[in-house]
């Protein structure tokens, strides 16, 4: 038998939807690279290791397979967020069989547990592993304040709930005034309150302050006010990002299988709109439709990340009759498009790792949230960082875009948002450069995980 020793060994529980695991495992590199003595251990599910695996060899972190949590001969019945039900439902018991593997295999007992947010009970596996407890919130910190406020929330606003009282601001958070109560994530004042997914985000608010440290992709100097809010409110809170510039592990670049960046070198400065929605929100048929037709009418060259089962909703003949002007691709490297000169605006979901994307790359955005923190970030771009702006309405029309990206590309107000994303561009920079307050953060969390008997 093995004997198992107190080297370190960090186990990482990484929550496998969404746009979660591929930000995680980049901050796991850098710190893997940064601290080669230190075993770090990644449990994912297989179809998640796999996507984000696939691009590197001789990776220093190792990644386990975890069971997704769908029962054998399991029928789907359709039900909203059934996959993520199923998988948190059983991940407790996935993840501990995961870690006794990891443990058994390396001889090295678990000494920090670096989780997603969204795993609440990880706060009792840290304790009853007797190890610190250091989980990641995927989204920006805005979204996070609102969750870790949730009763707070609720008791100011009280029993009467939101109805007729949207437009009213946040004005009692710190750094938040400009947010309404109609930008909250669904969850908190409106929508199925009692879901699994909202009683699992509020009880992750309660649970988030006892951990060891809380990190996010974000840097402080783009928001100071909330920043200080929430080194109140946990025992250590870290901006270590944003991860899309991180100099000492680049996230390896993805392939460009449909030559989209070759495409971009021969259109002109500034000129193109992409066009992406994240992994997971999907526009209805109308309003693929709708972009279509904005897209054609108005002549601006796109290029546009569509899935492959929308593909079916673009009107007749108009992949023939854009050729000339546009790209549609089933997948496409955002990270390089954004970062090219000939983009000039970004149609988004206002995804948090999209809009810090946008924010590398110097790219105004043109905003149409769906659900979760889409909202709340939403705002954030337009009227605060005046970075963007919301499309007219909730739902795209053709009009509706067509003066869109009139304003972004073509108008004086296009202009000052261009000028301002890329002043925060500077910043997010100097904040990942050598004395930046990212990389300081950064260099705090290391010794946090790899000599966690010091500090817990
Ligand atoms: O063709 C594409 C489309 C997307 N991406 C990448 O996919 C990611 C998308 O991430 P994000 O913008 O955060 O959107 P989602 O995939 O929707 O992410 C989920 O996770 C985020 C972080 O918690 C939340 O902010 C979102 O609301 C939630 O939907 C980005 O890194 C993009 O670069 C590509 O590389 N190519």
């Amino acid at each position: 038998m093995t004997s198992i020793t107190n080297e370190p060994h960090v186990a990482v529980l990484a929550f496998p939807f969404g746009t979660h695991a591929a930000p995680l495992l980049t901050v796991i590199r850098c710190l893997s690279k940064a601290a080669p003595n230190v075993h770090f251990s990644f449990f994912n599910t297989a179809e998640s290791n796999t996507m984000i695996f696939s691009n590197s060899n001789n990776d220093a972190v190792k990644a386990y397979n975890v069971s997704d949590g769908v029962p054998d001969k399991y029928v789907f019945t359709g039900k909203h967020q059934e996959n993520i039900e199923l998988f948190m439902k059983a991940a407790p018991e996935n993840f501990w069989k995961g870690i006794e593997a990891a443990v058994a295999e390396t001889g090295r007992k678990v000494s920090c547990l670096v989780t997603d947010g969204f795993f609440w009970f990880a706060a009792e596996m840290a304790e009853e592993m007797g190890v610190p407890w250091v989980p990641f919130w995927a989204g920006g910190p805005h979204s996070l304040s609102t969750h870790v406020l949730t009763d707070f929330i609720r008791d100011k606003v009280g029993a009467g709930g939101i109805g007729g009282r949207e437009e009213e601001p946040l004005t009692f958070i710190p750094g938040m005034s400009k947010l309404r109560l109609r930008d909250l994530p669904e969850g908190i004042l409106a929508g199925n309150l009692n879901s699994i997914f909202s009683t699992m985000l509020h009880k992750m608010g309660k649970m988030l302050p006892q951990a060891t440290a809380v990190f996010i992709n974000f840097f402080e100097e783009l928001d100071p006010t909330l920043t200080n809010d929430l080194n109140s409110k946990f025992k250590k809170f870290l901006n270590v990002g944003p991860f899309n510039l991180l100099s000492l592990s680049p996230p390896p670049s993805t392939p460009d299988a449909n030559n989209c960046l070759s495409w971009l070198n021969d259109q002109k400065a500034e000129s193109v709109a992409y066009i992406s929605f994240g992994r997971v929100a999907t526009p209805p048929p109308t309003e693929i439709l709708a972009i279509a037709d904005a897209l054609e009418a108005s002549g601006v060259a796109f290029l546009w990340s569509l899935k492959d089962h929308s593909k079916v909703h673009l009107p007749k003949g108009f992949l023939d009759k854009t050729r000339a002007s546009g790209m549609v691709v089933p997948w496409a490297p955002q990270l390089q498009i954004l970062a090219h000169g000939a983009v000039g605006v970004f149609v988004t979901h206002c995804g948090w790792n999209s809009v810090l994307e946008s924010i590398g790359g110097g790219v105004p955005m043109i905003c149409r949230p769906f659900f979760g923190d889409h909202k709340v970030n939403t705002r954030m771009v337009e009227a605060v960082w005046e970075i963007g702006i919301k499309i007219d309405g909730e739902m795209f029309t053709k009009n509706g875009l067509i003066s869109s990206l009139d304003l972004v590309l073509s108008q004086e107000k296009g202009k000052k948002m261009r000028g301002h994303i890329r002043g925060l561009k500077g910043l997010a920079e100097k904040a990942v450069g050598p004395q930046g307050s990212s990389t300081k953060n950064l260099k705090t969390l290391l010794s946090l995980v790899s000599r966690p008997k010091d500090i817990a």
